[in-house]
């Protein structure tokens, strides 16, 4: 047994955290997880960055279980709507609206701090009393992270606090880029067990079960910033709004098309973006509507790479897609939404509609 292991007779609802930077492959693993039994009774929380929230079409699992915060990233602005899901989900579970609710499995934002939530589900009185935290677990992407951890402070802390680390793409790397990696995440975070993942393929028991929450055995900064967390709270700011914790010029804007994308001229102008810009754009992702195809096709790119495009059975019938125009969501840093548009509107022959 782990030594962090609940007492037996705690009640409380095991909540697992699943953090990792843009683009590492959470919700690939969320939708490997959501078909296995013991996600049996499993609420999902969705949390994105970006205006037009695009992950929930991706994830195999449509029932009032799925619940999407996308009113902002949960270590800035939305933890009062954490807080509120969470009471909404016990309090429906307790009026036997729900079927069951044995576990809460939080995908955060990949530019999420873990702390501020860490501390949330810790410290908010109603859900202390009622839910523990099973487990901090962030993906890795193991083609990307050594770059990521250099410059994003958000990518360090969130290997740093986890408690399992789940190597991703493995199947996209070579054993010396691999291992490369692994060192970099043993030296952050020496006690958390590493798991590697091919095509998001995870056993759900690699994620649960990891014990009660434990600052204690990680590095000393983590119990510092779980503590700064504490101090800051919420950290309001006149006006009403949270205070982004995300600097360093980085900032997220949707580019719609109206008229279906002719797919050759994209594909092109895509390519030409990536090459002269891959290291400023963190992710694109988004559904488009190109020429000829019937249906929404995925379109997935984390700094130069692009993933194979899949396409969805069907248009999602909830706004604003079903519209079912083409909507790229961007998350860049220090790149001008008008400079990305123009060079896409140049080969494509359309201006993006304004506002996206
Ligand atoms: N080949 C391969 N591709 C992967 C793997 N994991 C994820 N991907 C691809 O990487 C892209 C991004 O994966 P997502 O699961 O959307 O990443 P995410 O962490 O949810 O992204 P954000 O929510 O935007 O931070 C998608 O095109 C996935 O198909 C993997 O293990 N192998």
């Amino acid at each position: 047994m782990n030594d962090n292991a609940p007492r037996p007779d705690d009640r409380r609802i095991p909540v697992t955290v699943l953090t990792g930077f843009l683009g590492a492959g959470k919700t690939t693993l969320l939708n490997h997880l959501v078909r296995q039994p013991r996600m049996e009774g499993c609420a999902v929380l969705i949390n994105e960055f970006g205006e037009v929230a695009v992950d929930h079409h991706l994830v195999e699992k449509v029932d009032e279980t799925l619940i999407v915060l996308d009113s902002g990233c949960l270590c800035c602005s939305v933890r009062g709507d954490l807080v509120r899901a969470l009471k909404g989900l016990f309090m429906r579970a307790l009026r036997r609206e729900l079927k069951s609710l044995r576990r809460v499995l939080i995908e955060t934002t990949g530019l999420a701090d873990p702390a501020p939530l860490i501390h949330t589900l810790m410290a908010e009185p109603f859900l202390a009393e009622r839910y523990r935290i099973d487990g901090v677990v962030a993906a890795v992407d193991v083609t990307h992270a050594l770059a990521q951890l250099a410059v994003h402070n958000e990518a360090v802390r969130q290997v740093a606090m986890a408690d399992r680390l789940l190597l991703t793409k493995c199947d996209l790397a070579d054993a010396a880029a691999r291992a490369a990696v692994a060192a970099r995440l043993a030296l952050l975070n020496p006690g958390a067990r590493q798991v590697d993942v091919r095509g998001g393929a995870v056993a759900a028991a690699e994620l649960f079960d990891c014990g009660l929450y434990d600052a204690a055995g990680k590095a000393p900064d983590v119990t510092a910033w779980l503590g700064e967390a504490a101090v800051h709270g919420a950290l309001p700011v006149p006006g009403g709004e949270a205070v982004s914790r995300h600097g360093g010029g980085v900032h997220s804007f949707v580019l719609r098309f109206d008229a279906p994308l002719p797919w050759y001229e994209f594909s092109d102008a895509l390519a030409l973006l990536l090459q002269l810009h891959g290291g400023r754009i963190l992710r694109i992702k988004g559904l488009l509507d190109v020429a000829g195809d019937p249906l929404p096709r995925v379109l997935q790119c984390v700094q130069h790479s692009v993933y194979p495009a899949a396409s969805l059975p069907a248009w999602p019938s909830q706004p604003p897609y079903d519209e079912r125009c083409s909507r790229l969501v961007f998350i860049v840093r220090d790149l001008a939404r008008d400079e990305v548009a123009a060079m896409l509107a140049a080969f494509i022959g359309q201006q993006p509609a304004t506002p996206g």
